[in-house]
């Protein structure tokens, strides 16, 4: 996925605090509370020692067993409680990173889609912010326990004898020279692993999303060599990445006991010149031993960290992909709104730098309420003036007007609020047919939906279908058939009373009855809204009130059926042999 390319950002740990922000007390709570367990284990000891005490005098010992079974008892609920604490905001922040990650991918912006592998995002939203969990359990909050007890001890230390500190801290120096080679290859091992997950997604997404095409062309073995490939880099690299980890965790322990032999060595010699007493070696070595447990559990939280800064570092480059800015979704048009009036002027326009023009100069004007049909030869740019007036892409020059104002003036939401947008391939969701119908226009209440139905001749299916309009139409709707999943495109645009309705009609797909049927009720749409054809069939272009001609990139006729068969000889060529004549026409 080309996000892997943009422009490195700021270090991935501002994202996580930016995450772990509005939990900061939950998570100080859940770190207390492990503080506390510990500090009740530690007492245990004490308690044990003053029972075995009261026997040995012959005293009660009933005070030190309800001590004894308070503490165990507190140890286990404040241990269960911390825990609890601890895992439920880990789970608070990785809600949060979903939440904020899937609200930024509904708003890309096309172009920047266009670059993506929908199935990488997806692993970017599901796979990636899941291991944030254990980054801010057992990273940040053993990086705070453990370096708070790690300072603690080192001052003791520094306390008991600065000297032997010295030698202590230059060990583990030492030790931490070589984690910083370490700890960089554990990142990069855990990116490539996170990495090949995301190609697993798309390899999945690209697999499932056309899985009768792939059966049909005997493709499965060559995509389950893909997917294979992909589960088999994760594997690989993060096989890699628990080695690097196992050799950081076994240098931080190589690194004590180096440390203990050291000031053993060094400490017997200033014993033995008289610069320490033997008492102050021994409570020295106690310390390097204390020093263990916090050194080994900031050295986890350090490698832990890197498979999240991993995580992290690919959840940033989906954060930085363009994307619109938020807005206020913008009420429907009311039912007694004009129609819309567009132009175009001098529209220049590529997909990208490196493609050549789609528009290179496109000038037309239609004016509000009938029928524009476009037409021109495959790849003429037709469907691009759809996506222009959609804002999904900005043109590279000239003015793209609706009502005389410049799109660029108008709110995205109230822009598109205007408009009822049938593309060609008529995407249907999966969900409910009535979801589907009601994607654009939740609110669109029963009388307007029956209408629908009924215009768009879908009334007879949902009639015969047992859940009627609750039927689940399977994913993109392969549970309907084409022509019923292009009437339910239309249904769903027409609910929203579009002020401008684009119609980017399928080359097949609808029988001629249907057919017929839809070309009333879009010639009967066209007398109370401004409606624009991207045309394929006779029949269309006839009933049509304007035709504009399109043919690489530029407008090189507009008028009537009947004028341009005369007129424009490309017309007539392709009203000859292109268009798909219907039963009736
Ligand atoms: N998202 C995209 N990224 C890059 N190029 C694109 C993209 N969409 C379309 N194109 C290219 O732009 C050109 C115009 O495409 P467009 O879909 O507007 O043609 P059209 O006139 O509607 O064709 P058709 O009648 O076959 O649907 C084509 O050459 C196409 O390959």
């Amino acid at each position: 996925m080309t996000t892997a390319q943009t422009q490195p950002g700021p270090p991935p740990w501002r994202l996580l605090l930016g995450y772990v922000r509005p939990h900061r007390w939950a998570l100080a709570a859940g770190a207390v509370l492990s503080l506390v367990t510990g500090a009740t284990g530690l007492l245990l000891p004490l308690v044990a020692r003053g029972l075995i005490d009261d026997l040995a005098h012959d005293r009660a010992i009933t005070g030190a067993l309800l001590a004894m079974a308070g503490l165990v008892v507190t140890n286990a609920a404040v241990g269960a409680l911390g825990s609890y604490v601890l895992r439920r905001t880990a789970e608070s922040v990785v809600l949060g990173a979903r939440r904020s990650l899937a609200s930024y991918l509904l708003r890309l912006r096309i172009p920047a889609v266009d670059r993506s592998e929908p199935g990488d995002l997806m692993a970017r939203v599901t796979s990636d912010t899941t291991l944030l969990r254990e980054v801010t359990t057992d990273s940040l909050v053993g990086l705070g326990t453990g370096g708070l007890t790690l300072v603690a001890t080192i001052v003791l230390m520094g306390l008991v004898e600065p000297v032997l500190l010295a030698v202590t801290l230059a060990v583990i120096l030492g030790a931490g020279l070589v984690l910083g080679l370490i700890v960089p290859r554990i990142n990069r091992a855990s990116r490539r692993a996170q990495d090949a997950v995301g190609a697993m997604g798309a390899s999945l997404e690209r697999v499932l999303g056309a899985l009768r095409t792939v059966k049909a062309s005997g493709a499965e073995q060559r995509e389950e060599q893909t997917l294979h490939a992909a589960a088999q880099e994760s594997w690989r690299q993060s096989v890699r990445a628990a080695k690097w980890a196992a050799a950081a965790g076994n240098t931080a322990g190589l690194a004590m006991q180096i440390a203990f032999i050291t000031v053993l060595a060094v400490g017997g010699a200033r014993v033995a010149t008289g610069a320490v007493d033997i008492a102050t070696l021994v409570a020295f070595l106690l310390y390097v031993f204390y020093l263990m447990s916090p050194i080994q559990q900031v050295v986890g939280a350090i490698t832990q960290y890197q498979t999240g800064a991993a995580a992290l570092t690919r959840i940033q480059e989906a954060l930085r992909l363009p994307a619109e800015p938020p807005a206020r979704p913008a009420p429907l048009p009311s039912a007694d709104a004009p129609p819309a009036s567009l132009a175009f002027e001098d529209v220049r326009f590529r997909y990208s730098d490196e493609l050549p023009y789609v528009h290179e100069g496109v000038t037309f004007a239609v004016p509000a309420r009938g029928m524009t049909a476009f037409v021109g030869p495959s790849g003429a740019g037709k469907t691009t003036v759809f996506s222009l007036i959609e804002r999904f892409y900005e043109p590279g020059s000239g003015v793209i007007t609706l009502d005389g104002l410049d799109l660029a003036e108008w709110e995205l939401p109230r822009l598109r609020s205007a408009i009822g947008y049938v593309e060609q391939d008529a995407p249907v969701l999966s969900g409910s047919l009535r979801d589907n119908l009601l994607l654009g226009s939740p609110e669109a209440d029963d009388t307007a939906l029956a209408h629908v139905l009924k215009t768009t001749r879908l009334d007879g299916l949902v009639a015969r279908l047992p859940q009627g309009l609750d039927t689940l139409v399977g994913h993109r709707g392969t549970r309907l058939s084409g022509g019923e999943r292009q009437r339910v495109a239309i249904a769903r645009a027409l609910l929203r009373r579009p002020r401008l309705l684009l119609l980017d009609e399928a080359t097949s797909q609808l029988d001629a009855v249907n057919e017929a049927a839809l070309r009333d009720t879009v010639a009967d749409v066209a007398r109370t809204t401004t409606v624009l054809v991207v045309a394929h069939r006779l029949s269309t272009v006839t009933m049509a009130d304007r035709i504009v001609v399109m043919d690489a990139g530029r407008v090189r006729a507009v008028g009537t059926h009947r004028d341009l068969v005369s007129a424009d000889p490309l017309y007539a060529e392709l009203a000859a042999t292109q268009f798909l004549a219907t039963a009736d026409d």
